[in-house]
């Protein structure tokens, strides 16, 4: 016994790693039986596309690997209880011990091995960006933390109140704390919004725990009930409805589904604590368009002069078509367009920003092949991509950041991007993975800025309330933009006309009460399902990452009264007993914005601006880095640099978009007013021409 440290042998070792994989065994013998009970949820209303979805070779490979982590997780808990570890020593102790030699081994997979020299164009995964460290921010690893998690046991439980109690209810503390529809924000337009919502789509993906065959345990019953225990499937968290919630009086439900992320494997192969999968590319590298892995990205290519595969409906050219669904495209079953990440018919305004950069890849390949008509479809394809993922890359740091973030905290976290010559940002020593604390709670106030109701603008930029619609009934369900030939057009003027509302404690209906609602009788809660989710990851507290972000943690609730306001204050303190209690999401979702210019409170700002920083300076393929294979010629890098969200609706709609403000994420006035598409600047291609 060495400073304290308990004493274990080889033998308690073994142990505990056959009853992790006794846990597994039970968990899979159990899944058997509610798949063949038909207790499952499907959230994927497609049928052909939860075919492909469970066929996917990807899918699996993070199915795979979240049973293998489950194992280890279970292992780790029977360890901590055998040598009676307290919570801090085994966060100090089970990461340093090895499961190699252990039954649990098979669970470590080797780093991957990298061409050489290294490639011009980034690999679909994510690895071999960083030379070093080759599989940093490839699919299918852990999220990284900002600080250490704090799960009730240690291991995986969901986080606790400081004095070791339960939380309250998070549907509870959304109904008593979050009011209806904010205000709207004044300046900017709706694009920020589903722009927002289109990166994030990018760069995190942390996906529910599914079964072997792709399918989610179902967590309530088919009543809207709680579940027997002996039929809850262990990754299951259902959120529980009490009486004199709205959703329960309409419905007599008791029961939101909610099931906990997938979690992985560390590379380094030890026991320890949960730690949750990002099933996409962690870079900013358009795996939303391509995909995330190369038999993603083969499905969705042609194989011919570069172009991605499309479908055209009476002229228009729409996504690829999930085989077998053709038919189905009546909006009873959603119309299952394919794309590099599978919610890209999550609501429609989304979808409309994936046909974007869609069509805009095949209008450059053309280009290109026109200049180059030596190219073949690989070469072709790979320039095309190199050159849509600087697109987006720009826009994001160019237009959406300062928006979001605003103009102060660009300069301060570095994140101005020079104007001419090559960016001098990167550095190897940077991780570049999501921070877990980013994507599972601080970013994800966003989701107040959303609109219930979705305007529609006629040719004449004229607001037509009859077409409007609401997100409840559209989501996944991306019908209209295939059977009205009109939306696509519509929804681009909509999105540059229509404001978001602000980042506050006031959330849309459409989110707070009807989520995936589809022909449900009652539909989810986003705020509640965000607070769970939060909790299940082990995200640590609200007054943590105050100490964190550089602000005084404070001791009660009454000292908070400099970033929130007195009514605020009195809300938070119907929902924690303690101020040291604060979900991390409801804290950052009601601070006042202090930093006027920019849209989110001072924490939700430091940890967004931390993460977009090492987004940036941890990919060895950012676009405007000099000296890398990849690097593209100083003038390629100014024609890059031309290229703005605007001019991509300009290039890219349905021929009725004539006109667009040359900011798109502001509002078309003053002296952003619309101006005619050809006055807009944009890339000249012929500095791509092969001498
Ligand atoms: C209509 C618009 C949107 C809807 C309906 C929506 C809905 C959702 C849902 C259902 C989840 C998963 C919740 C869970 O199970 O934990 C989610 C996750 C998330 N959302 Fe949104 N969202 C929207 C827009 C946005 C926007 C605008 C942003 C940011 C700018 C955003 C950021 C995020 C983030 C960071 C996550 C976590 C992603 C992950 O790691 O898996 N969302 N959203
Ligand atoms: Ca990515």
């Amino acid at each position: 016994k060495e400073n304290g440290t308990p004493d274990f042998t080889v033998e308690d070792v073994q142990w505990a790693a056959e009853n992790g994989l006794n846990e597994v065994q039970h968990t899979i013998e159990l899944e058997n039986r509610l798949l063949s009970e038909g207790l499952i949820g499907n959230k994927i209303k497609c049928p052909a596309r939860r075919n492909v979805h469970q066929k996917r070779g990807a899918s699996s490979e993070s199915r795979q690997q979240s049973i293998h982590a489950i194992g280890i997780v279970e292992a780790s808990k029977k360890l901590k209880e055998r040598l009676n570890l307290s919570r801090s020593e085994a966060s100090q102790i089970l990461p340093k011990l090895s499961l190699k030699n252990s039954p649990l081994e098979r669970a470590c997979s080797e780093p991957t091995t990298c061409p050489a020299p290294a490639s011009k164009y980034r690999s679909y995964d994510g690895s071999c960006n960083n030379l070093v460290q080759v599989d940093w921010g490839r699919r299918n690893t852990i999220f990284r933390r900002l600080l250490p998690a704090q799960y009730g046991n240690g291991i995986d439980s969901p986080r606790p109140t400081t004095d070791g109690g339960e939380l309250l209810n998070p549907r509870n503390i959304s109904l008593s704390i979050v009011g209806d529809d904010g205000p709207n924000s004044t300046d900017i337009t709706l694009l920020v919004m589903s722009f927002g919502q289109f990166v994030t789509h990018d760069i995190t993906y942390s996906e529910d725990f599914t079964f072997e065959n792709g399918s989610s345990p179902a967590c309530c019953d088919s009543q809207g009930q709680l579940l027997p225990p002996n039929d809850l499937h262990p990754q299951c968290l259902p959120i529980e409805l009490y009486e004199g919630d709205p959703n329960f009086i309409a419905s007599g439900d008791t029961c939101m589904s909610f099931t906990r992320s997938k979690v992985g494997v560390d590379l380094s192969c030890t026991f320890g604590q949960a730690e949750q999968l990002n099933s996409n590319t962690h870079y900013l590298d358009g795996s939303q368009i391509y995909g995330s892995d190369a038999t993603i990205s083969n499905n969705l290519r042609t194989g011919i002069d570069g172009l991605l595969k499309s479908s055209d409906v009476g002229g228009r050219q729409l996504f690829p078509i999930t085989p077998g669904c053709e038919n189905l495209i009546n909006h009873e079953l959603a119309v299952c367009f394919q794309a590099g990440d599978d919610r890209v018919e999550e609501n429609p305004q989304l979808t409309t920003i994936h046909l974007l950069f869609l069509r805009e890849h095949n209008r450059i390949a053309k280009e290109l092949k026109a200049l180059n008509p030596q190219w073949n479809d690989e070469i072709l394809f790979q320039e095309t991509r190199r050159i849509v993922i600087a697109q987006l890359q720009h826009i994001t740091y160019n237009e959406y950041l300062p928006v979001l973030l605003g103009s102060q905290v660009m300069v301060d976290s570095g994140l101005v991007l020079p104007t001419t010559g090559f960016g001098t940002g990167y550095d190897s020593n940077v991780d570049p993975s999501i921070s877990n604390d980013f994507a599972a709670a601080a970013f994800r106030v966003t989701h107040s800025s959303i609109q219930g109701t979705l305007s529609l603008f006629n040719s004449a930029d004229e607001q037509e309330m009859e077409r409007s619609f609401t997100l409840s009934q559209y989501f996944f369900d991306a019908s209209r933009l295939m059977d009205d030939p009109g939306f696509f057009d519509s929804a681009l003027r909509g999105l540059t006309k229509q404001a978001p509302q602000t980042i506050d404690g006031l959330y849309t209906d459409e989110v707070a009460d009807k989520l995936y609602i589809g022909q449900k009788k009652s539909g989810g809660d986003l705020i509640a399902i965000t607070i769970q989710r939060g909790r299940e990851h082990g995200i640590p507290s609200y007054n943590e990452f105050r100490e964190f972000c550089g602000m005084p943690k404070v001791q009660s609730f009454d000292e908070l009264i400099n970033e929130f306001v007195q009514e605020d204050i009195d809300l938070l303190k119907t929902a924690y007993q303690s101020v040291d209690d604060i979900d991390l999401y409801i804290g950052c979702l009601f601070e006042t914005h202090v930093e006027s210019e920019s849209l989110m409170g001072p924490t939700a700002l430091c940890i967004a601006a931390e993460q977009f920083q090492k987004t940036k300076n941890g990919d060895r393929y950012f676009y405007d880095i000099g000296d890398q294979p990849n690097s593209f010629t100083p003038d390629q890098l100014d024609q890059i640099r031309q290229s703005s969200l605007a001019r991509l609706m300009c290039d890219n709609n349905d021929g009725s978009v004539t006109t667009m403000q040359p900011f798109a994420m502001k509002s078309p006035v003053g002296t952003n007013q619309r101006i005619p598409c050809s006055s807009l600047p944009s890339m000249d291609l012929t500095y791509w021409k092969d001498m």
